[in-house]
């Protein structure tokens, strides 16, 4: 009889989808499994009905690793092209960046490409006596999808090494001694649903959809009217990811600049945004083609008259984002709705000059904004309910998630994170090296730390919001001369090349030592290292130093009722600031550390280094009731334990 070979994926009533690797007798990763695996992870991180994926592989086998047989026909026909591409689109595109928790259920063997799929999930069960291993240098090649870089993060350099160089496999249970396997399957498989990782995730999970419901907006038989043209002002690079985004869903867009030069630039950059989707295998030829073809770049605004709506995205000046809106009134229909892509302006004095406040908002994107998903929504008390739902349809449209918040200098997202570059510049005035505080930060999780990140947006941005930020939060901002010694010495960040790190083309940025000397001059000016010798301290204060202020921060945006939710602060967390999902969002981490220790910490660096740390109002009265600041979700977890064929089912499932 034939082998079934290919791969399956069923989905249960409980939105669980259940990926099945069939290849026998080992299930090795043959070209049609691999692009079988590739559209399946597609589906189901597309499809509205699947929130949890499980990967596993047929027969108690989970996979031997790659197809050791292409390898045999790379050497015969010496075509490398034979090997599919597979570490990037599948492994990290699909598996593990999917929003949607993804389990390995492991058993009898994972190997090679095996093991290196099963640690792209985001967690692993394993069942006893399951063999675990990398035994690629047996075959003369590394492991290739990964595994040299997340086995050792998961098991420890020493222990990773050793088994990547001896090719030694370890059993499940050792695996599970060790941080590979999260819980051993049946006997610790509710520990598992009910670890950290598993409740952080399902978090996000459910407060992301928690977000398209607000009360007044959506609640009350309004219906989203039609976004069929859309102007964007300003073709920088928040202006051309927009049009790219809106593009990509086909929706007409206008792209007005000032003049040619700077029109044609933008409209370059959007056709750079659409080749990079298709060079990353993201988006067809067609497709860009298309969206490229609905894309109209103008110089003055008389095709504004049929608009539905206008994004503007000009420079953070607040005399001209005003004559702007006051231009946009005059020539756009009364039922075009006037965004703003501020990220810092409140919206009153933006509309000020306007008769049109009703239809007033803000459309935060984050950049890059055709890949950023998160869309914040920005209300003032006077943008109608039909503006707010219209935006939140469109954000929806264009594969964004919208989150609405409310008026105030720096919204939701970026306020919340304005003191996470301050609290690193006080600990590198306090003496503390800056790319160790970067390598903490992106150990904890974060994809850049404070200072790659500056770099990254540019640090004239800082600059011309500082004003603005300390008028209205000076009470507790740490003025640190940096990053205007930093652009006083040519750096501006990966813009031109050179900020705390070089940036060369085709490589990844290296830190550059010469900054230091920058450094060094900051810490004469600020003079706050005690006794002028610079602080000690341990990974986990840094952690704490930078990210408290933080969580202090959110605490504000809470009391002051900027979002809807505080759940809705943990998806922004994510999804605007990269915060790590699996961590379940700014605030439900801090529920996990404790608003009390981290009061109690606060206070404590309050006393020691200023106002800067000191707690608010609101962290403090939950600490002293000894209350969660996130209202825990009333979910309740079902459990469908193994079937005959030991592929467990399982499910979690909303029950409010
Ligand atoms: C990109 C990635 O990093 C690269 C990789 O993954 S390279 C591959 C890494 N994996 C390996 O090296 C595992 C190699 N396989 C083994 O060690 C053993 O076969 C095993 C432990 C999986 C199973 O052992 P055992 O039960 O004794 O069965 P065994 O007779 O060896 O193999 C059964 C069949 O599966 C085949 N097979 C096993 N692993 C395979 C693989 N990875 N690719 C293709 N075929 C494989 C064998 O050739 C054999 O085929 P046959 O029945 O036609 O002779």
């Amino acid at each position: 009889m034939a082998k079934k070979i290919g791969v399956t994926m069923e989905v249960g009533n409980d939105g669980v989808a259940v990926i099945t690797i069939s290849n026998p007798p080992v299930n090795s990763l043959a070209s049609q499994i691999i692009s079988g695996l590739k559209e399946k992870f597609q589906e189901a991180n597309q499809r509205s009905d699947v929130k949890a994926i499980v990967l596993t592989g047929n027969g108690g086998r989970f996979s031997g690793g790659f197809d050791i047989n292409v390898f045999q026909q790379v050497h015969k026909t010496g075509d490398i092209s034979l090997m599919p591409e597979v570490s990037v689109d599948l492994v990290c595109n699909l598996m593990e960046d999917s929003r949607k928790p993804l389990v390995a259920a492991v058993e009898g063997l994972a190997l090679g490409g095996g093991l290196e799929l099963a640690m792209a999930c985001h967690a692993r069960v394993a069942a006893p006596k399951a063999q675990l291993g990398l035994p690629e240098l047996t075959l003369g090649i590394i492991p290739g999808f990964g595994g040299t870089q997340r086995l050792p993060r998961l098991v420890g350099l020493e222990k990773g090494a050793n088994m990547i160089l001896l090719s030694k496999s370890i059993s499940s249970e050792e695996g599970y001694k060790l941080g590979l396997i999260d819980a051993l399957e049946a006997e610790s498989f509710k520990q598992l649903v009910l670890s950290d990782t598993a409740k952080a995730l399902v978090h996000v999970f459910f407060a992301q959809r928690a977000t398209s419901k607000v009360p007044k907006v959506t609640d009350v038989g309004l219906k989203p009217r039609p976004m069929k043209k859309v102007a964007v002002i300003g073709g920088g690079l928040m202006g051309s990811g927009i049009a790219t985004a809106l593009l990509l869903s086909n929706i007409r867009v206008l792209l007005k600049e000032i003049n040619s030069e700077y029109l044609l630039k933008g409209i370059k950059s959007v056709e750079a945004n659409l080749k990079g989707l298709v060079s990353r295998g993201k988006l067809t030829q067609d497709k860009a083609g298309k969206a490229f073809s609905l894309l109209k770049g103008v110089l003055d605004y008389t095709e504004f008259k049929d608009v539905d709506m206008v994004i503007e995205a000009v420079i953070e000046n607040i005399q001209l984002k005003q004559k702007i809106f006051k231009e946009i009134e005059e020539v756009c229909p009364p039922h075009c709705i006037l965004a703003s892509n501020t990220s810092t302006i409140d919206l009153n004095v933006i509309g000020e000059k306007t008769n049109s406040k009703d239809r007033i908002v803000g459309a935060h994107f984050f950049s890059p904004a055709h890949l950023m998903t998160l869309l914040e929504i920005v209300r003032t008390e006077n943008t109608s309910a039909q503006v707010i739902l219209d935006l939140m349809a469109l954000g929806k449209a264009i594969k964004k998630v919208p989150v609405v918040v409310g008026n105030c200098i720096g919204f939701a997202v970026n306020r919340t994170f304005f003191p996470y570059s301050q609290a690193a510049h006080m600990l590198v005035n306090l003496g503390v090296d800056l790319f160790r505080v970067d390598s903490v930060i992106t150990s904890f999780g974060l994809p850049l730390g404070p200072f790659q990140l500056g770099d990254l947006a540019g640090h004239g941005i800082g600059i011309a919001v500082k004003d603005i930020y300390a008028k209205a939060y000076g009470d507790r901002m740490f003025s640190s001369p940096l990053t205007e010694l930093l652009l006083k010495s040519g750096r501006n960040g990966k813009i031109n090349g050179r900020g705390y790190y070089i940036y060369e083309k085709g490589s990844k940025p290296k830190p550059d030592s010469s900054v230091l000397s920058v450094v060094e001059e900051s810490r004469k000016l600020t003079n706050i290292m005690p006794g002028g010798k610079p602080i000690s301290v341990t990974d986990k204060e840094i952690v704490e130093m930078i990210l408290f202020p933080v969580v202090n921060e959110a605490c504000r945006v809470l009391d002051e009722g900027v979002v809807i939710r505080a759940s809705d602060l943990d998806v922004a967390s994510v999804l605007g600031m990269s915060f790590p999902s699996y961590r379940g969002g700014l605030l439900f981490w801090a529920d996990t550390v404790g608003p009390k220790y981290i009061y109690e910490r606060l206070k404590r660096l309050s006393e020691t280094y200023g106002g800067f740390f000191k707690p608010s109002r609101y962290l403090e009265e939950r600490a002293t009731k000894g209350m969660l600041l996130v209202k825990s979700l009333n979910f309740s977890f079902q459990f469908v334990m193994w079937q005959e064929n030991t592929v467990f089912n399982h499910v979690y499932r909303q029950i409010y």
